[in-house]
């Protein structure tokens, strides 16, 4: 029998896409008949039981600056890696030497889309993710889309033969169309009149990464009887900045406009929506793309988000440079002016969402994991 030790320094968070990977890893590791250990100073042990895992807490070094703190985590993780005898360790982006790494962020990338400037050379992120892609610190990687991978690529020669794309997974039986009973009633306690339109854009949190400010200020572009048939919510951890407070203030349409709380259920969120909206400055996946698209919604999104590679066809014309905001504003007024367009961008976008259904992953498993666990 095989051992993996996985390691990521938070594993707590249920509403993490990186740490929903993680489920996945160990979901599908402990399928194959591997013993299945993770280390992280932060667990949600029940969740990493019922996935099949073994969680091991890491000394808390919470006295130290954070990139201290990072290299104190993943001295611990290879200290048990070497205790266990693993015969395969699993990274996510802030272990120093594991076997296969998991890159969920470019924190190169996003810094300059997001901030317009390099990453400081004395920020945590670059001082964690640099030597791992300068110094080949790795024997294989996991990107999570192709817009991942070629940036890897180009910014650090990594061969292409070195990183494999994975798609993050959807759980199908989780994130599907709802009957129209539920839909509505969804709708309509969130106060969705039948003859009005419901716009949300959904994530963990990080506004500016995901344009939050971009979407609201496409809606004050909206034409206003479009504007005033229609609900537009947002959903995320963080609190509104006062600059983007500011910006909803300023908005002809800002009783219009909620923030939603973190739910259990987040289905339920795209299921009640008719359009969903990420005009994401950079994601290098995001699963809240393609959990929409599973629950029927037409999503209008960036050309930097990696999610965006699932969109075909008809779909694809709802992807966008992100610039503008005139143009998110006539893509969203597209689709809620256009009843059968939404439906035929909701049925192909069901389609698509095909291609990251969980129960699809284990041959992508497979084809990089095969030669480590044989
Ligand atoms: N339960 C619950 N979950 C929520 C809620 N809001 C968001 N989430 C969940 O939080 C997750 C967010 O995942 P991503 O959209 O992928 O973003 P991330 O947390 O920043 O994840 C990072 O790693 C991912 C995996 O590699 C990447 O996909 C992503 O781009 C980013 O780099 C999704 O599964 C989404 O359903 C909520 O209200 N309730
Ligand atoms: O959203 P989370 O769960 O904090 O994880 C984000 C990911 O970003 C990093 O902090 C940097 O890549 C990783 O260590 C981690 O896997």
């Amino acid at each position: 029998m095989k051992t993996i030790l996985i390691a990521k320094q938070n594993l707590e968070k249920t509403y993490s896409g990186a740490c929903r990977s993680v489920h996945e890893e160990i979901k599908y590791f402990h399928s194959k008949g591997c013993e299945v250990h993770t280390i992280s100073e932060n667990a949600n042990v029940a969740d990493i039981e019922s996935s099949g895992g073994i969680p091991h807490k890491s000394k808390r070094f919470f006295w130290q600056k954070k990139f201290r703190r990072r290299m104190q985590f993943s001295n611990e993780a290879l200290k048990l890696a070497k205790k266990l005898k693993v015969d395969l360790l699993i990274g996510q982006g802030d272990l120093q030497q594991p076997d296969v790494h998991f890159i969920h962020n470019c924190v190169h990338l996003a810094s300059e889309k997001v901030h317009g400037k390099p990453l400081a050379k004395d920020d945590e992120m670059y001082l964690t993710h640099t030597p791992i892609f300068q110094n080949h610190q790795f024997k294989h990687i996991v990107a999570n889309s192709h817009l991942a991978k070629n940036e890897l690529m180009s910014r650090f020669s990594i061969p292409e033969h070195d990183i494999s794309v994975i798609y993050p997974a959807i759980d199908e039986n989780q994130f599907r169309l709802l009957p129209i009973e539920e839909r509505n009633a969804i709708r309509a306690d969130l106060g969705v009149k039948s003859d009005e339109l419901l716009v949300g854009l959904v994530t963990s949190g990080n506004f500016k990464k995901r344009g939050v400010d971009r979407f609201f200020e496409a809606i004050s572009l909206l034409p206003k009887e479009v504007a005033e048939k229609t609900h537009f919510v947002f959903v995320g951890k963080d609190k509104l900045s006062p600059e983007y407070q500011a910006i909803l203030d300023r908005s002809p349409y800002k009783d219009r406009v909620r923030q939603l709380p973190i739910i259990n259920k987040v289905e339920g969120y795209f299921n009640a929506l008719d359009i969903f909206v990420l005009p994401a400055r950079i994601e290098e996946f995001g699963r809240v793309v393609a959990e929409a698209m599973a629950c029927g919604a037409p999503v209008i999104t960036t050309k930097w988000v990696g999610a965006s590679e699932l969109m075909k066809a008809e779909s694809a014309e709802f992807v966008y440079d992100g610039e503008s905001n005139q143009t998110l504003a006539n893509l969203m007024d597209a689709l809620l002016s256009d009843k059968a367009l939404r439906k035929r961008v909701s049925l192909a976008n069901q389609t698509s969402a095909k291609e990251v259904y969980e129960s699809a992953l284990e041959e992508k498993f497979d084809a990089v994991f095969g030669p480590y666990i044989v």
